[in-house]
């Protein structure tokens, strides 16, 4: 029984060192080692323990108990150190690579030595070696202290793995922890035994061999079992990651032969994978994607991978593209060459990509061209010009610039609607580009604008060109379902005569379609020095206008309005005066159209509306209280979508009941937009505001159009009352007094400057008058005056 447990004992530890052994040609675990090589001692120690066993043949010398008890004893505590050191020694995880090479013949070397040291004791010295066991009376005490110590020490190596067991560890722990309890217990069962065959011995095998197999198995599971399942959960979580991909993968040889697809993604294959398998891209794909293949396979030979070769496949769903990635596949030697390809579906990204160029070109498009007509717009006709110019400026050549403006656009847009409008500047943009030579650019500049640039033209090739558009332009164009005339105004300016740079002739250009728009439009002009000298005077009023409020540079005069019935002085009409340090006094019939092109004259209209109603209530105040008082207001501030807000708050803020506010609004301001004009009349009516019709008779006005207009008062233009005393005159102003009658409304006229003119307006009826001849506009000071006279009863006129 002896011989077969430690038989067992002895082939379960060699295959501990066999199995630890092998182990450590694919990983490097130190503890795995030490136990490999220590228990192929433990093995062999174990065999000259049982080949010197009493009762077996004896070994080279004769056999004894104490002779096994010898070979047993190194074998116990190489087991036991064995097992402490591989508890103490941190177990590391598996790590892939083999262990070097001297580091296990070397630990192999060392074992069998010190295993050769204790054959050569045992066999050949037994006498140095102290008494172990004395028969009859069993073993020695040093044999018992011995097992002991044995005991001892796995005690130790129990106590250390429970310590190590309370965190996670890289090896099997129970089934070590169980080995080494196990071989404990069996030692003490040797300390015990008296003969060696009775049951403490018997018992001290048996729990040696369970001990050894616990061993066996943790050493198993931790080389063996635990890198199969760690391989098997890696390739478990490879698969995982495969399936996550979302291309096609396959597995390929060096000419191009489908392996395997450890990725299968039908919806992006023409033909199902079973029928892929086996065959060569050749057969599978078009010629241009297969010789794409081919491709990264030659690459990813080469160098180990390839990537960014891509093809397109026609699938169900339309054309798809497909980008490759190959890496070689580690294979040994005398393996054929395999190849993981990749090939993901970059359609979005390819369309995504295409849809951005796409953009960027609408966003150039957009940038340099207008959206409308398709024309270069401002930036891209600028630096065409500045191209132009510097070309002319190298070759010595003249330069047209040509500054095109449609007449009466504005009439159209009114009239037939923005639509109507819009298809018209497309129109004309097709014509103008139609007239270009490949040289010349046209631009539209916004609005009713177009520049063109015409290079290498002199002053009488310009001409003829201007002549050539205006022709063109006169043509009639069919909006709307309407044929519609639009004529245009041309200023021309010469390079170099007019100016060397695009700013310089872009303004001379512009001063000169404004004289050819003051021509009577339908014209072409050429830029002229002394419209430069207009065009900066005209800049100058701007700039200076700016700031003729902040600087209590505008004040109002004020020119007597006179009831004819009986001389009374009843109102007023405010006139702006400006007086500028350096202008000197600028006429309002010079700055206010100004005012009204900068846009300025909200704001000076506010203001004269405010001054003008804070002196209204003034003179109210001190009794005048039957006074009103005429306020202008320019086609800008009619036009203002709140200007009843305005008048309102400025009447509420100031004090003055809206009775005694007159605003005067000419006839041709009235005629721009009738209809509005007629809405915001009334608007200013039902306020209580009044309001008088100036220059009446100068415009177009039908009487239709005059009954809608709630204007209580008509306002007789002076160019009739100068002509008055002329019968044709006088029958004009009969007529305006006689239609004003028939409608019920006021007449005044302006501009009186004669006795006779006087004399004949009271004959006819007319209401009131103002003018020279009664009293210039005053400043407030001498306004105040005759209103004081008047007051102490004085009469002021002769009537
Ligand atoms: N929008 C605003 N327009 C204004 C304002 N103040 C003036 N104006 C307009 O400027 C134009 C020139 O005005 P002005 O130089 O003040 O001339 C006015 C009178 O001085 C002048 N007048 C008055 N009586 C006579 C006369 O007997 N003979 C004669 N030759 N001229 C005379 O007429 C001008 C007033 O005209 P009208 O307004 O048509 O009553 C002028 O168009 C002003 O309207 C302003 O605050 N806002």
């Amino acid at each position: 029984m002896h011989e077969v447990l430690e038989g067992m004992a002895i082939v379960i530890a060699a295959l501990v060192f066999a199995v630890g052994w092998n182990a450590c040609r694919m990983n490097i675990q130190r503890n795995v080692l030490l136990l490999a090589c220590g228990f192929l001692g433990v093995a062999l120690l174990d065999a000259g323990h049982t080949l010197s066993y009493q009762g077996m043949p004896d070994f080279v010398t004769p056999n004894s108990v104490a002779k096994g008890i010898w070979f047993w004893l190194p074998a116990r505590f190489l087991a036991a150190f064995l097992l402490l050191a591989a508890v103490l020694i941190p177990w590391r995880a598996l790590q892939p690579g083999a262990m070097p090479k001297a580091q296990r013949w070397g630990s192999l070397a060392l074992v069998l030595a010190g295993v050769a040291l204790v054959y050569v004791l045992v066999i050949f010295f037994p006498d140095t070696l102290p008494l172990v066991y004395v028969p009859p009376a069993g073993l020695t005490h040093f044999k018992i202290a011995a097992e002991y110590g044995v005991v001892a020490l796995h005690l130790l190596t129990l106590g250390v793995l429970l310590w190590r067991m309370r965190g996670p560890t890289a090896f099997d722990a129970p089934a070590l922890f169980a080995a080494v309890g196990i071989m404990a217990l069996g030692e003490v069962f040797f300390t015990r035994y008296v003969s060696a065959s009775d049951q403490f011995n018997l018992l001290g095998h048996v729990y040696k061999v369970l001990g050894y197999l616990y061993l066996y198995r943790a050493i198993f599971q931790g080389t063996i079992e635990a890198p199969y399942r760690a391989l098997a959960q890696s390739e478990q979580k490879l698969q995982t990651v495969l399936d996550a991909i979302p291309d096609l993968l396959f597995e390929l040889t060096r000419d191009g032969r489908y392996l395997r697809a450890p990725r299968q993604r039908e919806e992006l294959l023409a033909v199902p994978v079973s029928e892929i398998l086996g065959r060569k891209v050749d057969d599978v794909l078009p010629p241009p994607a297969a010789a794409a293949v081919h491709a990264a396979l030659d690459e990813a030979h080469a160098r180990g991978r390839s990537e960014g070769h891509q093809f397109t496949l026609q699938l169900a769903d339309g054309e798809h593209w497909f980008e490759l990635s190959v890496a070689r596949v580690q294979t040994d030697d005398w393996e054929e060459p395999r190849f993981v390809l990749l090939s993901r579906d970059i359609t979005a990204r390819v369309q995504a990509l295409e849809e951005r160029r796409r953009n960027e070109e609408r966003i150039r498009h957009l940038a340099n061209f207008d959206v409308l007509t398709g024309l270069p717009n401002r930036k891209m006709f600028a630096s065409r010009l500045i191209q132009a110019l510097a070309l002319s400026q190298r070759s010595h050549a003249h330069l047209a610039l040509l500054h095109v403006d449609l007449d009466r656009f504005k009439t159209v847009n009114d009239s037939l609607g923005t639509d109507a409008g819009d298809a018209l500047l497309i129109d004309i943009a097709r014509r103008l580009q139609a007239q270009m030579r490949p040289e010349d650019t046209v631009a539209r500049y916004g609005g009713d604008e177009f520049f063109v640039a015409l290079p290498l033209t002199n002053a009488q090739e310009a001409a003829q060109r201007a002549e050539a558009l205006l022709a063109e332009l006169r043509k009639s164009s069919q909006i709307a379902g309407q044929a519609l005339v639009v004529t245009s105004s041309i200023g021309i300016a010469m390079y170099p005569e007019d100016g060397q740079d695009m700013q310089t002739l872009m303004q001379r250009a512009e001063a000169a379609m404004d004289k050819a728009k003051a021509l009577g439009r339908d014209h072409y002009c050429f830029f002229s020095p002394e419209m430069q000298t207009a065009s900066a005077h005209v800049l100058r009023i701007e700039n200076a206008l700016r700031t003729a409020i902040a600087q209590g540079q505008l004040s109002l005069h004020f020119q007597p309005q006179w009831r004819l019935q009986d001389g009374r002085l009843v109102g007023a009409e405010a006139l702006l005066r400006w007086t500028h340090p350096e202008l000197g006094r600028v006429s309002p019939a010079e700055f206010i159209p100004v005012a009204e092109a900068s846009g300025q004259i909200i704001a000076i209209g506010q203001w004269v509306l405010d001054t003008a109603l804070a002196q209204l209530r003034r003179w109210r105040d001190a009794g005048h209280a039957e006074l009103t008082l005429a306020v202008n207001l320019s086609l800008m501030q009619f036009r203002q979508p709140d200007l009843l807000a305005v008048v309102q708050q400025a009447l509420a803020r100031i004090g003055v009941p809206a009775q005694a506010l007159e605003l005067e609004l000419t006839e041709s301001i009235a005629m721009q937009e009738p209809e509005k004009a007629i809405a915001t009349v009334q608007q200013l009516a039902a306020a209580g505001v009044q309001l008088s019709l100036d220059d009446f008779g100068t415009g177009y006005s039908s009487f239709s159009y005059l009954q809608r207009l709630q204007v209580h008062c008509l306002k007789i233009d002076h160019s009739f009352v100068s002509h008055i005393e002329a019968p044709r005159g006088l029958a004009v102003v009969r007529a305006i007094i006689d239609v004003a009658a028939g409608l019920g409304l006021q007449t005044i006229a302006e501009g009186v400057e004669t006795p006779a003119q006087l004399a004949a307006l009271r004959t006819l009826g007319c209401d009131m008058a103002q003018g020279y001849l009664l009293a210039r506009p005053l400043p407030q000071a001498e306004f105040e005056a005759l209103l004081a006279r008047q007051a102490s009863g004085q009469a002021l006129i002769d009537l």
